[in-house]
């Protein structure tokens, strides 16, 4: 089976501070791993070395229980899509997509059956004549596609290979490379610094920060229980909402008659309380908010609000919120949706609602 394992890699460039610095993940076989985080936190290091396309300053990779760390590219068995798709221009759809079985001298009896397979998977078939300038941006990325899924490699590793196409297909590219995935039972780890991309097609999650791993889970716990405020800020959107406890805020959340939450005290070492847009309603009773500014956006409205000396707290709101900037508002949440974070931006205390 091929599983990946990382353990402890390192992967230092000159004297700057390391691009990647001790991680330790594995990624069952036949599962679609996602790296994700910001610009420059070694999402693309990562991948590179499991590739082969870079080699680690120290610690181990393992693909099917093969250590692989100095082996090249091409005895990794493996399959790459990137970015760039990196077409060859002048050949043909077929050419480009059978380029790789040639080059692997696989027998010529395969390349008619395997490429009226993925021409069919892809949906190809019309375009196997063409050259690239003459496909759009989509059809250029299917045709990476195919290249990768006709070598039949176990693993599968990707790069941002969506950033290049506009929002709609993007969207139906993604439903695309997950169903293939599944179909196909590829071992998958896929490089995005786009967090609706993660959530929406990982099974796990591999959040880096700064080339260390921040939280690795699946979506549904990275977005229930982040373990760090890093976490929690960079999964959702708006991102969840981090009151500051001081005082000022503290007696404001209390003054809330009905605010079911916030009648006991705070720990002592709790810094920021977090709560998701989501789950703050707009109320009768409750802690006492005033409006900031109002953003419509036909389904829902995202009230941004002041509460305390908390400044910028966004409340997710169904339709259209008739509300101006300075009216006072009253808002609620359950104390399961609370998330106490200490000084150090670590959870405190997972909240009860995810403890389960
Ligand atoms: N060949 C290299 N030489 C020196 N530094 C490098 C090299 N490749 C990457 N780095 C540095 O390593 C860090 C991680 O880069 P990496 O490309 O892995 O980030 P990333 O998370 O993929 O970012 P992005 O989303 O912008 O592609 C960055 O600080 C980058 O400048």
């Amino acid at each position: 089976m091929s599983d990946i394992i990382l353990e402890n890699i390192v992967k230092q460039y000159g004297s700057a501070p390391p691009a990647v610095n001790h991680i330790s993940f594995n990624v069952r076989a036949g599962t679609f791993t996602v790296l994700l985080g910001p610009s420059g936190c070694g999402k693309s290091t990562t991948l590179r070395m499991i590739a082969g396309l870079d080699t680690p300053t120290s610690g181990r990779i393992l693909i099917g229980g093969r250590d692989v760390t100095d082996l090249p590219p091409a005895k990794r068995h493996i399959s790459m899509v990137f970015q760039s798709y990196a077409l060859f221009p002048h050949l043909s759809v077929r050419e480009n997509i059978l380029f790789g079985l040639k080059v692997r001298k696989e027998p010529a009896s395969q390349h008619k059956p395997r490429l009226d397979k993925v021409a069919q998977l892809l949906g190809l078939a019309p375009l196997l004549d063409r050259r690239p300038a003459q496909l759009s941006g989509g059809q250029q990325q299917r045709v990476a596609l195919g290249r990768a899924v006709i070598s039949q490699a176990p693993v599968c590793l990707m790069d941002e290979p969506l950033s290049n196409l506009d929002a709609q297909l993007r969207h139906e590219m993604r439903r695309e490379i997950r169903a293939l995935q599944r179909q196909l039972g590829i071992t998958m780890v896929y490089v995005t610094h786009d967090q609706t991309e993660a959530m929406s097609m990982a099974d796990q999650v591999v959040l880096l920060n700064g080339g260390a791993i921040e939280q690795h889970d699946t979506p549904d716990r990275l977005y229930g229980s982040p373990r760090t405020v890093f976490a929690a800020r960079f999964i959702g959107t708006p991102p969840m909402n981090l009151l500051s406890l001081d005082e000022t805020t503290v007696t404001a959340m209390r003054a809330g008659a009905n605010a079911q939450a916030f009648q006991d005290a705070p720990h002592p070492e709790a810094r920021k309380l977090g709560i998701r847009p989501e789950h703050i309603a707009i109320a009768q009773e409750g802690v006492p908010a005033v409006v900031e500014t109002i953003e419509y956006f036909g389904a829902d409205s995202i009230v941004i609000c002041r509460v305390g000396s908390s400044s910028g707290v966004a409340v997710r709101s169904a339709g259209h919120v008739h509300a101006r900037p300075g009216d006072p508002l009253r808002l609620r949440w359950s104390p399961s949706q609370q998330h106490f974070f200490d000084a150090s931006g670590k959870v405190f205390n997972p909240s009860p609602a995810t403890t389960s």
